[in-house]
């Protein structure tokens, strides 16, 4: 059978294909009765290959395996022919392991599946072959090891061999990629304890943080600041191998509590589908179990360290006094700064690609300068409180107002002007009724109360400082334009 090319079309190439394999059998046969068993391979190998260079297709065999290692371009072949199951194939294999959340489809044994490619037709096939190991370990009559080897034979025309090699490979491969990338699972990966003494393992269970860069309540500026420098990170892979630095960006989130930092790093792993290792510092003894732990995380995945400034004694660099008597008063925790700040810039970073770091903490002022030296974080991201854009937001999401003049939003803007309110304050209010008018009323005299709370507070530090109430009240106008300026200050974002 030709098509309208002249070319013969993979149908008939592969009934030419099974009646010569027929022959093979039948030939391979004979060779088992006539020719020792050490030659036969031999034999039949250069038989094939002399049809195989006379034939007018080429086939393709991608093994399983490449050595002791996984063949990429098999598992891709795999997940890419997944797609192209059609309804009339009467069997194919279905697998399903604990924490996924789809059925996973794969061809199974036989039947062949046809793609094309700008045209031209291929014939995928896939294979399993059992075959005996006779090794001289085994005694005589012994049958030996039954291993299976499983590939894919990939047929078409001869002419098209560096077509398919240069353009059609690389397009399984990349399908694949985005394929399994769209059924990702975001895993959060956290600490256990490991089944040997005292040492502690990774431990995963399914992301299930709703937050995203659409309902996370930044400034529009940061957000798309945000979002653009993932982008960029995404994309510059040679850009990072070219000037010869680790393909790695680390992130320090810095603001008071309930102001979005864990939201953000969620939101990060839901955008970009890394999976999250969430490093509890104190929950490590020694560098070396950092080192263990650290080198067992994967490509592609944001290690998260919250709360850096508490959630280990990390003693200061350069003071070896501090050292010193951090070692004598916790002898069994021995991770250092040093230790950590090794793993960022060196042996981890080396030997991983796609990763993120991300750093948080309450007090940026608490944390040691060789944390915050230029190089090692790379970007500064103030998370701060609620402005009236990150409410307009908020409201959006909650109660589900997107008109800027709904009313009693002036009031609520003007009151926040001169509150420090945080997200996680406004999203508390939003979440105490199913009305929307109450849930704007109750923020307004929440942000009443706070306003009172905070002008007292304010007197009574003036009190203290001053041990005298006669300034504060000689002052009072000052005071409350000072006031309005520390917090209009305070919620100006900063990304360095
Ligand atoms: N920027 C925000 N946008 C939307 N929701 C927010 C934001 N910040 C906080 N929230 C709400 O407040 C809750 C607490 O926020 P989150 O845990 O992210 O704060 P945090 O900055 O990590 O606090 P902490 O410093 O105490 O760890 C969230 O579950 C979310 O409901
Ligand atoms: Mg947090």
């Amino acid at each position: 059978m030709m098509n309208l090319s002249g070319m013969p079309s993979a149908s008939s190439m592969f009934q030419a294909y099974a009646s010569m394999s027929a022959s093979i059998t039948l030939f391979k046969t004979m060779l088992n009765q006539l020719v020792p068993h050490q030659l036969q391979h031999y034999i039949v190998t250069k038989i094939c290959s002399y049809f195989r260079a006379n034939s007018s297709n080429v086939t393709l065999v991608i093994d399983e395996r490449d050595g002791m290692g996984i063949n990429e371009v098999y598992t891709a072949a795999e997940i890419y022919l997944s797609a192209r199951i059609s309804p009339e194939f009467q069997r194919f294999k279905i697998s399903k392991r604990p924490k996924d959340t789809n059925v996973n489809v794969k061809f199974g044994n036989c039947g062949k599946i046809v793609d094309f490619f700008e045209e031209i037709e291929l014939v995928w096939k896939f294979v399993r072959e059992s075959s005996k190991k006779t090794i001289s370990r085994f005694q005589d009559g012994d049958e030996g090891d039954v291993s299976e080897k499983r590939f894919f034979e990939l047929s078409f025309s001869k002419q098209y061999k560096e077509r398919i090699l240069n353009c059609y490979i690389p397009l399984v491969l990349n399908k694949a990629k985005a394929m399994c990338n769209e059924k990702k699972v975001v895993k959060l990966h956290s600490l256990s304890n490991s089944h040997s003494f005292n040492s502690k393992a990774w431990d995963s269970v399914n992301l299930e943080h709703p937050s995203t860069f659409e309902t996370i309540a930044l400034e529009p500026a940061l957000k798309k600041t945000i979002k653009e420098d993932l982008d960029k990170f995404l994309k510059r892979k040679d850009f990072y191998r070219r000037v010869g630095k680790a393909w790695k960006r680390g992130y320090l989130l810095y603001g008071p509590p309930g102001t979005g930092k864990s939201s953000l790093i969620a939101a990060i792993a839901n955008y970009l589908k890394f999976d999250i290792y969430d490093l509890e510092l104190s929950n490590i003894k020694r560098d070396s179990d950092l080192r263990r732990l650290l080198l067992s995380t994967t490509n592609r995945s944001i290690l998260v360290i919250e709360d850096i400034d508490c959630s280990v004694d990390l003693p200061q660099r350069t003071d070896n006094r501090t050292n010193h008597s951090v070692n004598v008063r916790s002898r069994d925790h021995e991770i250092t700064l040093c230790g950590l700040l090794n793993f960022i810039d060196g042996l981890w970073s080396s030997c991983g690609d796609e990763r993120i770091i991300i750093f948080t903490t309450n007090h940026k002022e608490k944390l040691d300068p060789a944390l915050l030296r230029p190089g090692r974080m790379d970007m500064h991201i103030h998370m701060s409180y609620i402005t009236i854009e990150s409410f307009k937001v908020m409201a959006a999401n909650y109660l589900e107002i997107s008109d800027p003049l709904y009313r009693g939003f002036k009031e609520v803007e003007e009151l926040i002007e001169g509150v420090q309110v945080t997200p996680a304050e406004v999203a508390e209010q939003f979440m105490k009724s199913e009305d929307r008018d109450v849930c704007i009323e109750g923020l307004v005299k929440f942000l009443k109360r706070k306003r009172i709370g905070n002008n007292e507070e304010q007197v009574k530090m003036k009190k203290v400082d001053n041990n005298t109430i006669d300034d504060v009240a000689n002052n009072n106008d000052t005071e409350d334009d000072t006031r309005l300026h520390e917090v209009k200050r305070s919620k100006t974002l900063s990304i360095t």
